[in-house]
């Protein structure tokens, strides 16, 4: 029996598809005996032959083999990468390609979820980023030590495979090179690594964060238990590495499926490093959102401001504000900047941001949006303009039902996940009209892309 299931799935495991479209994750889309069937890495009207990967009631997931009708839109793959490492979904679209991939992606996700009016909003050519390459200023590698040799890189999708020392062609040289003589440095000084068999305590991740203003480094080991052996030392050398300001270490334990522990401690160096975006400058903290592609940033703040448009007799909300960015380059158009955010650190490098741009209106508030938001209210705080900039989520049910009640007159709403973006302007689209969204290229060669959109209340 087991014999003859065998030998049908053999039989259909590689078979011929012509791709129709892709996926929202790059993935190219085709139909096998009227089934969807994803098959990364191929593209739209390109005729392949793929591999049955795993079959689901709904859908195929299967492997790219060959290209037998290759599409005028292909590019050569970078050479000496690993074809499954992540973040270089779309590394095999011509640039221009890509750009359109994503503006579609936003044009699909209104589709599916048609706010009111959507067929009219104006939907602009995604603003290319100007270095498709090497632009990401922060690497986040894991570590494993496996058959008697240590391993530091990053997890191929869906798998367990950790690609060692990976060549990233998206990733900063400087970030890459800081890697490497990490993992010299922790097996020369035997630091132990974390071990999941054996459940043995160490180092589990190093994080590497460069700020492209003043080019300094700051380096998170992250790791499950306290006192690891030379841990000190570690840090003390790595602290002798070009660039290399800030040594923390974050710690965590074996129960937390996230990366980040909650305990964050400085191992040497400075407390934050320094980035600069359109003439204000930022203090970073190891746990603290910041965008990953400096050039981009500045753009995409610029062209929120400009949506924005504000007046100097507004108090404007900077909702999920991380490090206080969007709030502290807007406070010089407005009476009075009000910043809210989760991470106490985030905040805390968001009061100190304040001081270091010398403002003295804005502040900044610990708690979650739709908690916080409501309470000043009720303490009397004007809400009359806002931006919110949430994470890939959107924003929570509770706090849009306070907006459609407190109906900020002006509001600007960045995403970075169209999907999210598009449901709730189902629901915001009661109270306010969509006229432009702005697509705007954060990560090239990925599928992702940021949003700005402006919300006019309407009359
Ligand atoms: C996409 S980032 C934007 C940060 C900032 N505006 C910037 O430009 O760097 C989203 C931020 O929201 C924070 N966050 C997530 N959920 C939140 C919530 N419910 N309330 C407040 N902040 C939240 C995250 O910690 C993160 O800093």
């Amino acid at each position: 029996m087991k014999k003859h299931n065998l030998s049908t799935e053999k039989k259909e495991k590689n078979v011929i598809i012509t791709i129709k479209r892709l996926g929202i994750n790059g993935e190219g889309i085709g139909y096998y005996r009227k089934k969807i069937i994803f098959v990364p890495g191929a593209l739209p009207d390109e005729v392949v032959v793929a591999k049955f990967v795993k079959e689901y009631p709904q859908y195929i997931q299967a492997e790219l083999v060959r290209i037998k009708e290759k599409s005028p839109d292909r590019v050569e793959f970078p050479n000496g990468v690993d074809p499954e490492i992540g973040g270089l979904e779309l590394a095999h679209l011509a640039y221009l390609k890509q750009l359109e991939f994503k503006r579609n992606n936003v044009l699909e996700s209104l589709k599916k979820y048609h706010p009111r009016g959507y067929a009219k909003y104006k939907v602009k050519p995604t603003i290319p980023a100007p270095d498709q390459w090497r632009y990401r200023n922060k690497a986040q590698y894991q570590i494993e030590f496996d058959h008697g040799k240590s391993k530091l890189g990053l997890f191929a999708p869906n798998s367990h495979r950790l690609i060692d020392l990976p060549e990233m062609p998206t990733q900063s040289i400087a970030t890459q090179k800081t890697e490497r003589a990490i993992k010299d440095l922790i097996a020369k000084l035997r630091v132990p690594i974390a071990d999941y068999r054996k459940h043995l305590d160490g180092i589990k991740t190093v994080v590497v964060r460069q700020a492209e203003a003043s080019q300094e480094i700051q380096v998170t080991l992250i790791t499950i238990g306290h006192k690891l052996r030379n841990l000190p030392e570690l840090a003390q050398k790595i602290m002798q590495l070009e660039h290399v300001v800030s040594v923390y270490q974050n710690e965590t334990d074996w129960r937390n499926p996230q990366v980040w522990g909650n305990k964050t401690e400085k191992l040497a160096g400075k407390n934050q490093i320094v980035e600069e975006i359109l003439g204000k400058r930022f203090a970073l903290s190891p746990r603290a959102f910041f965008q990953l592609n400096p050039v981009q940033t500045a753009t995409l703040y610029s062209e929120a401001l400009k949506l924005l448009d504000l007046t100097p007799d507004q108090t404007l909300i900077d909702a999920y504000s991380g490090v206080g960015t969007l709030g502290i380059l807007a406070a010089d158009q407005v009476k009075q900047v009000v910043g809210i955010e989760t991470i106490p650190e985030a905040v805390q490098d968001a009061q100190h941001n304040v001081k270091l741009n010398h403002l003295r209106n804005a502040d900044y508030f610990q708690g979650s949006v739709e908690k916080v938001l409501p309470e000043l209210q009720r303490g009397g705080l004007p809400i009359d303009a806002l931006i919110v900039d949430p994470p890939r989520t959107g924003l929570a049910k509770s706090l849009i039902k306070t907006l459609l009640q407190v109906k900020p007159r002006t509001f600007v709403y960045i995403s970075c996940n169209p999907s999210t973006l598009a449901q709730d302007l189902v629901l915001l689209s009661e109270a306010y009209d969509v006229r432009v969204i702005k697509n705007i290229d954060m990560l090239p060669q990925t599928p992702r892309c940021e949003c700005i959109v402006k919300l006019v209340l309407r009359k």
